[in-house]
């Protein structure tokens, strides 16, 4: 497993302009099972890193940016500390046991990745990312790690975390602020969700086939059925209207399809 083939030649030749990176949400719901504290869900996690792989050896996705979310790792530890996007808290046990379960998950996922040959590895938000005005002000995420690992042609794997908060001690980042942030700053050409649902789902329970308004869509749209500390799929709406870059939110059976290109589930512009 090496990133030479999908970096720079390294040899200091100038190379061609780099493709716009494809970001993509591993839901926490998906690779976990979320009503089991710290369970990995094995067969959902090895399907989603074997359409990664073969996405990326099929040259269908160049550059990747992976970020998954807490599933029974973070969010159950989240929960029992009482601390989530909006609550923080100034107690470094509590802190550490978000954060050491956010990173036992994430090892999960790179050595799922690697497994299929990936050149995966791992950044951790709660050692660069903060919210200095507190929770109602920005998330500030400094990419440059990010971007260089891309370009040397690594795949970075973000995972939510927990997050310098002025006012609050740490607060929760949740991985789809991170997706918005990602897309944002590194110019994404598109952004996947993959949650358990096939899509935003309307009040008859049918795929939302595109949303480009919160208002069109505020009724149908809830938490988490599961314990969830940053705001299920309303906060993930939400967020993904903010980007420029268009995003899909799709089940397991549509990633394959987003890896194609295509733009399975709901559609938000
Ligand atoms: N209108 C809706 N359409 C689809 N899902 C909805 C809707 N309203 C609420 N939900 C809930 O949102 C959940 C998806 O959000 P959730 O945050 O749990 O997923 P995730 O991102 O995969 O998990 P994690 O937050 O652990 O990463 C669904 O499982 C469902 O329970
Ligand atoms: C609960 C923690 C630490 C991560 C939350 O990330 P999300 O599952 O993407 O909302």
């Amino acid at each position: 497993m090496t990133a030479d083939d999908r970096g720079s030649d390294g040899d200091g030749s100038s190379a061609p302009a780099a493709d716009p990176p494809v970001v993509l949400k591993l839901g926490g719901s998906v690779i976990t099972e979320k009503d089991r504290p710290e369970t990995v869900d094995d067969a959902a996690l090895a399907a989603a890193t074997d359409a990664v792989a073969a996405a990326l050896d099929h040259g269908s996705v160049d550059r990747l940016v992976v970020v998954h979310g807490g599933g029974s790792f973070g969010h159950h530890h989240a929960s029992e500390h009482g601390v989530s996007t909006t609550e923080g808290t100034h107690d470094a046990d509590a802190v550490m046991d978000v954060h050491d379960a956010m990173v036992r998950l994430n090892r999960a996922v790179l050595s799922s990745l690697h497994d299929r040959g990936v050149p995966a590895v791992p950044v951790h938000p709660l050692s660069l990312s903060a919210r200095p005005e507190g929770t109602g002000g920005d998330l500030d995420l400094p990419l440059s790690s990010t971007a260089t690992l891309l370009g040397e042609g690594f795949v970075p794997v973000l995972h939510g975390d927990g997050v310098a908060t002025a006012g609050e001690g740490v607060t929760v980042v949740s991985g789809d602020e991170l997706v918005v942030e990602l897309a944002a700053g590194l110019e994404a050409d598109r952004v996947g969700v993959c949650s358990t649902v096939p899509g935003v789902l309307d009040a008859e329970g049918s795929v939302i086939p595109s949303i480009d308004s919160l208002e069109s869509v505020a009724e149908a749209l809830g938490a988490s059925d599961a314990t969830d500390v940053s705001g299920g799929m309303a906060a993930k709406v939400e967020e993904l209207l903010a980007l420029d870059a268009p995003a899909s939110v799709f089940g397991p059976d549509g990633l394959e399809a987003f890896l194609r290109g295509d733009a399975p589930g709901t559609r938000i512009d």
